[in-house]
């Protein structure tokens, strides 16, 4: 698995442009502090402290996509939200989201295969001919970077859903196993923008925006959870669960100020306090390994 993760990671490089010192991917963003108050409506299904109800002071992340950070605002339409919750034993679990409820590779293989036929993404996108017979080799992920063209950014970073993508498993005091799928909601409402204002956009806008916004006040995310069904797959990052699934509202994460202490942090979304496991899906668990490649070289490049 680490080899693999090595060479997607040198992948990537390859076909971005990563300047030294910087995440291999999602490299621009902006952090944020805030806490997270638990409703404590899942405690009869996890044992994790931070979903009983109480505070944890949490450490927050939002980004663009993109490995190269030149590219500007409207060229990386997934956004991301990275939050670390510090845990008051001295732990902390980490929950990562983006814009987008899918990701658009099965396997680390097949996402890796992806990458090494592209040439150069340097341009912001990929060209489907060079990705050709690939594609139909894999049609779930020809149907995601063909909608990548055509998603819609959130207009700011306060007003986009956050999907962890991944099923997880909450475990009780009983040791009863439920799949889950989370879900940050902005609590002022979901904006996206339109192509229009999209041209528009400078380099920068969001974390600008975000900025400003926070400035006047705090932001604040509705943590959901999507109950799975033993009919959900829970090792398949391309597929979504069916909407109407039970849903139960963990708590609200308040952001309220700027800080750099994030940049450093690897939100490694393998890690997590008992009461949560990860499942079998094999891009999770392989995001651990590369996640920890692009750290050590960011960290030894700065
Ligand atoms: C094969 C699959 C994937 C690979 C190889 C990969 C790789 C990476 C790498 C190398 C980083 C930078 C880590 C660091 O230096 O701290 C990163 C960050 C990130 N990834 Fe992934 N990723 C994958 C899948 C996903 C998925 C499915 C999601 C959806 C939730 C996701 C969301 C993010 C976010 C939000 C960040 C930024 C976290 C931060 O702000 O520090 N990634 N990814």
């Amino acid at each position: 698995m680490d080899r693999l993760a090595k060479t997607t990671v040198d992948r990537i490089e390859k076909v971005f442009d990563v300047p030294a010192g910087y995440r291999r991917a999602h490299a621009r963003g902006k952090s944020y502090r805030g806490y997270f108050t638990a409703t404590g409506s899942a405690n009869h299904l996890t044992k994790a402290p931070h979903f009983q109800s109480g505070e944890s002071e949490a450490l927050v992340r939002f980004s663009h996509f993109s490995p190269d950070p030149k590219w500007t605002d409207a060229m990386s339409p997934v956004k991301g939200m990275a939050v670390q919750f510090l845990l008051a034993n001295g732990e902390v679990t980490n929950i990562v989201g983006v814009t987008s409820p899918i990701f658009f590779a099965k396997t680390p293989e097949i996402f890796s295969e992806i990458l090494g036929v592209v040439k150069s993404f340097k341009k912001g996108k990929p060209s489907l001919k060079e990705l050709g017979s690939l594609l139909a080799d894999y049609p779930e992920s020809g149907a995601m970077l063909t909608n990548i063209r055509k998603m819609q950014a959130p207009s700011s970073f306060a007003t986009g859903q956050y999907y962890a993508v991944h099923a997880f498993y909450f475990i009780n005091e009983e040791d009863q196993r439920q799949p889950i799928k989370y879900l940050w909601e902005p609590e002022v409402g979901v904006e996206t923008l339109s192509p229009l204002d999209t041209v528009s956009l400078s380099t920068g806008s969001f974390e600008k925006e975000i900025e400003d916004r926070v400035a006047k006040g705090p932001v604040k995310f509705r943590l959901d959870i999507l109950l799975g069904q033993p009919e959900d797959p829970t090792d398949d990052p391309t597929k979504e669960w069916p909407k109407e699934r039970e849903k139960l509202t963990l708590g609200t994460l308040t952001i309220t100020e700027a800080t750099e202490e994030a940049e450093n942090i690897v939100f490694d979304p393998t890690i997590m306090t008992a009461g949560i496991e990860c499942s079998e899906d094999r891009i999770l668990n392989f995001r651990h390994h590369a996640y920890q490649i692009s750290h050590h070289r960011r960290t030894i490049e700065t």
